[in-house]
């Protein structure tokens, strides 16, 4: 049958969601599952421990499942219990690592840049693939680390096959590109024989804080990590022990809903937001009260954030939390004064170039958004309805909920892809504006 009478074969209408406009202040409690990259981490940590050990209030999306489903074909065995909105208990138990499986990365740059040190040290070949758009995210600086530490892997990014033995060692790696590269040597690194060393060179890594959160939970689980010195990071061989551990919320998917409270006036509090935290998300107390908000962590640690109808224009520097831009973007799209975001130019190896996708989908609605050289430069103009495109990327989705609050007749592109960190995003914004008291999670 030919492509034009087979209707199988014709390419499906966009799936275009009506971001629901507010009819007033927004007064909420969001109550957000938990962290992807804390998840991500922990099961990985797990899956490698010395024993038995448990993950709870782990996030349920499809980057976390893709990262269970890839620890289980590793030999890892992985049951979940106590399952609701707050997330997961998942029982780790580890087991010898094992070759001849193919693992499927989907977007998740957790699973493309954590996983394969790992799959080096099984007793076979491993290989990795993942969605089309994976294949374009940046992987040469961590392939080649893992290559120079022992490893042999047959292509330079998304497919590949990796096959050990990898013995450790020293490595100098640029991880001006994402810091996933180091994150992902070092969360695997205490089971090489020899550790690891690893050595930064060139523009600054991005997201310090992610790398942070990997030292810390590193240290958690016993192993002996040296970062004293700039640019470099030590992991000792050993073991990394077992451990009973709870998720954090994830604070940067607090960010959408967060901006609801400056869009409209109103005010959301999330509660449970940690005390101390690594999570690149806490820097949304800064930013949202330089646009205007007045941000207070109550007792019982709630954070609330209460708008105040205006939202001002911002002169940021995101480089070591830039999963906020799209939300920040979306923000200025809306601002009374313009903004300036900076130091973000390694977000175009993210789920998309979000430089790009946000200036044209901002312009799209009528709006000024510029790309520079590592940012953007949005000045205010008046914004109109129309598709809001995602790119397949769930903080875009999210970047145009977050417009479409103020802006009517936004439709947004296959707000599915929002599954990635946050399945129940929709419902959760419907929740949200329709005045439910608490939405979200129990935690
Ligand atoms: O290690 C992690 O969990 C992450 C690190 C960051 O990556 P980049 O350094 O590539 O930006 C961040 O943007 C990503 O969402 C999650
Ligand atoms: C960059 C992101 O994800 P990933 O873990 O796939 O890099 C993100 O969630 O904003």
């Amino acid at each position: 049958m030919s492509a034009t009478t087979s209707s199988s074969s014709a390419t499906p209408p966009a799936q275009l969601w009506p971001a629901p406009t507010a009819t007033g202040p927004v007064t909420a409690t969001v109550q957000l599952p938990g962290s992807k990259s804390v998840t991500n981490r922990a099961l990985l940590l797990a899956a490698l421990a010395d024993g038995p050990g448990v993950v709870r209030q782990a996030l349920r999306s499809r980057d976390a499942d893709l990262m269970v489903s890839a620890l289980r074909a590793l030999g890892a065995s992985l049951t979940a219990s106590g399952e609701s909105a707050a997330g997961v208990d998942w029982h780790v138990t580890p087991g010898p690592i094992r070759g001849g499986v193919s693992i499927d990365a989907g977007l998740a740059g957790t699973v493309m840049r954590f996983v394969p040190p790992v799959a080096a040290l099984a007793d076979g070949p491993v290989s990795f693939d993942g969605d089309a758009h994976a294949r374009k995210r940046p992987m040469g600086p961590i392939l080649d680390a893992l290559r120079a530490l022992g490893a042999h892997i047959d292509n330079d990014a998304l497919p590949f096959t990796i096959s050990g033995p990898l013995t450790g060692g020293e490595v100098t790696i640029d991880a001006s590109g994402s810091s996933q590269f180091v994150s992902g040597l070092l969360l695997t690194a205490a089971r090489f024989d020899k550790g690891v060393t690893i050595r930064h060179v060139g523009p600054p890594v991005p997201s310090q804080p992610h790398i942070e959160m990997t030292v810390e939970m590193l240290r958690a689980a016993g192993v002996t990590v040296d970062d004293s010195e700039r640019d470099a990071w030590r992991v000792l061989p050993g073991p990394i022990a077992a451990r009973d551990m709870t998720v954090e919320p994830d604070l940067s998917n607090a960010a959408p809903f967060l901006a609801a409270a400056l869009v409209t006036g109103g005010s959301v509090t999330i509660p449970s937001w940690p005390e101390q935290t690594t999570q690149a998300g806490d820097a949304l107390r800064g930013l949202l009260a330089s646009m205007g908000a007045a941000v207070s962590r109550e007792a019982g640690s709630e954070l609330v954030v209460t708008g105040s109808g205006e939202v001002r224009g911002i002169d940021a520097d995101l480089h070591e939390v830039g999963e906020l831009t799209p939300t920040i973007a979306a923000l200025a799209a809306l601002a009374t004064t313009p903004s300036r975001i900076r130091g973000v130019s390694h977000l175009r190896g993210h789920e998309t170039d979000r430089l790009a996708a946000l200036a044209t989908e901002i312009n799209r609605l009528g709006g000024d958004a510029e790309e520079t050289a590592d940012g953007l430069i949005v000045r205010p103009r008046a914004l109109h309805g129309g598709v809001f495109h995602s790119y397949d990327d769930h903080r875009m989705a999210t970047a145009g909920a977050v417009i479409g609050l103020a802006v009517p007749g936004v439709q947004v592109e296959n707000v599915a892809t929002t599954a990635k960190t946050l399945p129940e995003f929709v419902q959760m914004w419907t929740a949200m504006l329709t005045g439910s008291e608490r939405m979200g999670a129990d935690r």
